[in-house]
């Protein structure tokens, strides 16, 4: 079988053609080619499938195998994927677990529409939403010392969430409307260079402490920027933007 290794700010995934829809993946299957040490290695898988009335369809699966919601870096990758397998040219319309996604190429950049925003719920030492895949914010000081893992996990495995899990965001708010992210990845169960959704939770929940559209998120990968308009009640157009850079392609057997 082949695939492709693709990167967005370092959150990586397996990405395999699907669009003949010959490819019928198992959790254990998925679970080993995201295996670091047994398989290729990735946080996600994505397929990339034909689906009428869209440019192709996204399905996305976390490390461990399980089919998981959203992903914005996925989302990212996969369109510099259609591009590459000459699907799309510089515009993608497609179909996601969360909805539908338009998003263009410009500068070496995607820029991936995320799902609108209707409301950020206020918890009493963070914030959670939902922008395609949930999203627990918590703004801390000095990011750096933080261990993501361990705090990270306490709040995914906490009562609230230990039954549907959620992706945990902790944030450092910097000058010049900048923000500094590192993320706890439910599925992956572990802090992860980079999460496009959890990015966007954050700058959405900066935007409250007066935070303007475009913010300029710092990860442990590089770099990404999200923009948006700001309703009475929530968030429309919003934008995830960064690079998506295809790694490899290789053969694998299953
Ligand atoms: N890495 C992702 C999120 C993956 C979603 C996942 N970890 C879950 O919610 O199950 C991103 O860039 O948005």
């Amino acid at each position: 079988m082949t695939f492709y290794k693709y990167q967005g700010t370092g959150n990586d995934f397996v990405v395999l053609d699907n669009r003949d829809g010959s490819l019928q993946l198992t959790q254990e299957q998925v679970a080993f080619l995201c295996d670091r040490r047994r398989g290729i290695g990735a946080d996600g898988l994505m397929l990339l499938q034909l689906k009428e009335g869209y440019d192709f369809e996204m399905v996305y699966y976390n490390s461990d195998g399980r089919e998981g919601s959203m992903c914005g870096n996925g989302g990212r990758c996969l369109v510099a994927f259609a591009q590459y397998l000459g699907v799309v040219e510089n515009e993608a319309y497609f179909i996601a677990s969360d909805g539908p996604h338009k998003a263009y190429l410009k500068d070496r950049l995607v820029h991936l529409q995320m799902k609108d925003l209707d409301a950020i719920e206020d918890l009493d030492d963070a914030s959670f939403m939902n922008t395609g895949s949930p999203h627990y914010v918590k703004q801390v000081e000095a990011l750096q010392d933080l261990n993501v893992f361990a705090e990270g996990r306490a709040i995914r495995y906490s009562d609230r969430f230990k039954a549907e899990g959620t992706n945990v965001n902790f944030v450092e708010h910097l000058p010049e409307n900048q923000l500094s992210v590192r993320t706890y990845e439910r599925g992956v169960e572990d802090e992860t260079f980079s999460c496009g959704t959890g990015v966007t939770a954050c700058a959405l929940a900066a935007s409250r402490a007066g935070y303007q559209s475009p913010v300029k998120i710092k990860v442990l990968g590089g770099e990404l920027q999200v923009s948006f308009e700001k309703e009475s009640n929530g968030f429309k157009n919003v934008f995830l933007i960064g690079p998506a850079v295809q790694v490899f392609k290789g053969e694998i057997t299953l």
